[in-house]
């Protein structure tokens, strides 16, 4: 732990993994059993390649990314169904985010060194009492080092697809299984392989595959490592 951070006392469960593992929805079911904040960390990545979008910004132009990555705002919002709405600079943009294009902007835009770095005391900020559950690729690794609860999710890549082939149909949006499976590899490779901070597990992670697994089975998993 880390003594000169006020907030390293503060419980975090990290919870990293590849797209489609599942990662967003435990997240938010097991903080919402424990009372937990919740960060989702991919959002904040989204919201800047979203914004840089809107500002027509060059996404081969990192000086500009990292600007935007600094000016972005981002905020969260429980709406009364219990969903997760996002804004960027104010603006509702949840279902914008949540489209492939967004995913692979911000893949994108991830593997700029200066842009994660940007991103790192915003998502620092989240560890609050009485404790914090955050979702993305590198909580275990970089951001929460020192957390005593470490998840990495995984799937294999056809069920992913197969999880957002649904998850999209059933929101009414066209989709090609094939396309999302090839889209998901080809984000999963690109977050794996990066330079800086990429997709693996922390050593002390727990894995679990969720392969078969329905989603109740995983958040009874998951809790049981913070309160056996
Ligand atoms: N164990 C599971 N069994 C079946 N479906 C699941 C399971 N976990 C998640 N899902 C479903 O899979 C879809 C994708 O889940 P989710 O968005 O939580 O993944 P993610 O890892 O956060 O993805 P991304 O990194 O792209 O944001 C959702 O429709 C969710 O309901
Ligand atoms: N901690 C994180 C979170 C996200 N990213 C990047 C890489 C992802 O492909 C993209 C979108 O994330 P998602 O919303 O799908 O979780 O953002 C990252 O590099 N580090």
């Amino acid at each position: 732990m880390n003594s000169a951070d006020p907030h390293s006392s503060i419980p975090v469960l990290t919870i990293d993994g590849p797209s489609g593992s599942g990662k967003g929805t435990i997240s938010r079911l097991v903080s919402q059993q424990l009372g937990w904040h919740y960060l989702d960390s991919g959002a904040l990545y989204r919201a800047v390649g979203v914004a840089a979008g809107w500002a027509d910004l060059d996404l081969a132009d990192p000086a500009a990314l990292v600007r935007c990555a600094f000016d972005t705002r981002v905020g969260f919002r429980d709406d009364p169904s219990g969903e997760l709405r996002v804004l960027v600079n104010d603006i509702d943009a949840t279902d914008e985010l949540r489209t492939e294009t967004a995913g692979a902007a911000a893949s994108a835009i991830a593997a700029i060194p200066e842009v994660r770095s940007a991103l790192k005391d915003r998502q620092r900020a989240f560890r609050q009492a009485p404790g914090l559950v955050a979702d993305g690729r590198d909580m275990g690794t970089v951001i929460f080092p020192d957390a005593p609860f470490k998840v990495f999710l995984t799937a294999s890549a056809e069920e992913r697809a197969e999880r957002r082939y649904k998850q999209l149909k059933d929101k009414g949006v066209s989709v090609n299984l094939d396309g999302l499976l090839r889209e998901i590899l080809a984000r999963d490779a690109r977050d794996a392989s990066r330079a800086v901070a990429p997709l693996r597990p922390a050593d002390d992670a727990v894995r679990i595959d969720t392969t078969g697994l329905g989603i109740d089975a995983v958040v009874e998993r998951v809790l049981q490592l913070v309160t056996p």
